[in-house]
């Protein structure tokens, strides 16, 4: 049972169920093979059956930790902080981002997009997923698209939703981890064809590194 008072801090951002952090090479995406600090918020209500963190989903099990807490440690280890999940915008970011912008960090979200969008960011990764659609205020915000391909549909799924982000946005077809040798050729396939999108690759379980 946690206090009332530490619901409040909750609610208000400013403590969050955190799940891990570890200092690891960002596998996926624009940011590939950069290092990185990782901080893995847990809640999350979206329910994808694919999901390969689904552990981080109950909030309950993850303990309510002081932003200034994690900001103070990430600060010690890379100048550049992955915030992720779980869903991170299941939370008020702002506390968090302000922490870490004061110490001039930059700032990644990984995100489905599913709730507002909080925080101040340098590089927003949407990742939309069907059962829960983005709100609609993220599309133009986004740095790069990041969709996962557990099957055929996904390809209409991914140009459904390529045609809400902004012109600049990076546009990435990601194979999902169980399905990868069925879905690499197919993505292959698709990105010669039309080369507007990218393959990402979740590169660190090639490296079998967190
Ligand atoms: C675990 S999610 C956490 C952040 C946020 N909830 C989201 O979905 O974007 C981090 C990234 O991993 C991707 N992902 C999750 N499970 C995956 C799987 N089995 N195969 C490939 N990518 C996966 C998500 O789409 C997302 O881009
Ligand atoms: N190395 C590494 N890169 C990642 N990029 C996105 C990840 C995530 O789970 O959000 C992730 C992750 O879990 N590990
Ligand atoms: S939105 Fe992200 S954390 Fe939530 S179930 Fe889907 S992949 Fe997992
Ligand atoms: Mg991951």
């Amino acid at each position: 049972m946690v206090s009332e008072e530490v619901m409040a801090m909750v609610e208000a951002g400013k403590m969050l169920p955190l799940m891990e952090e570890f200092y690891t090479i960002q596998g996926e995406g624009f940011h590939k093979g950069t290092a990185a600090y990782f901080i893995r918020v847990g809640g999350c209500d979206v329910g994808c059956h694919w999901c390969d963190v689904k552990e981080s989903w109950d909030a309950n099990i993850h303990p309510p930790t002081h932003v200034d807490e994690i900001v103070q440690n990430a600060a010690k280890y890379s100048d550049t902080i992955v915030v992720t999940g779980g869903e991170p915008l299941t939370w008020d970011m702002a506390p968090l981002t302000s922490g870490l912008k004061s110490r001039n960090l930059q700032t990644h979200i990984e995100t489905s997009g599913a709730y507002d969008l909080t925080g101040e960011w340098d590089w927003i990764c949407l990742s939309p997923k069907k059962n829960k659609l983005p709100v609609q205020e993220i599309y133009p915000l986004a740095h790069e698209l990041k969709v996962i391909v557990y099957n055929k549909h996904d390809f209409i799924f991914a140009e459904e939703q390529a045609a809400k982000v902004s012109k600049d946005c990076i546009l990435y077809l990601q194979p999902e981890w169980s399905v990868r040798d069925k879905m690499i050729p197919m993505i292959v396939d698709y990105v010669m064809k039309d080369p507007k999108w990218k393959v990402s690759l979740q590169t660190h379980k090639y490296l079998n590194i967190p």
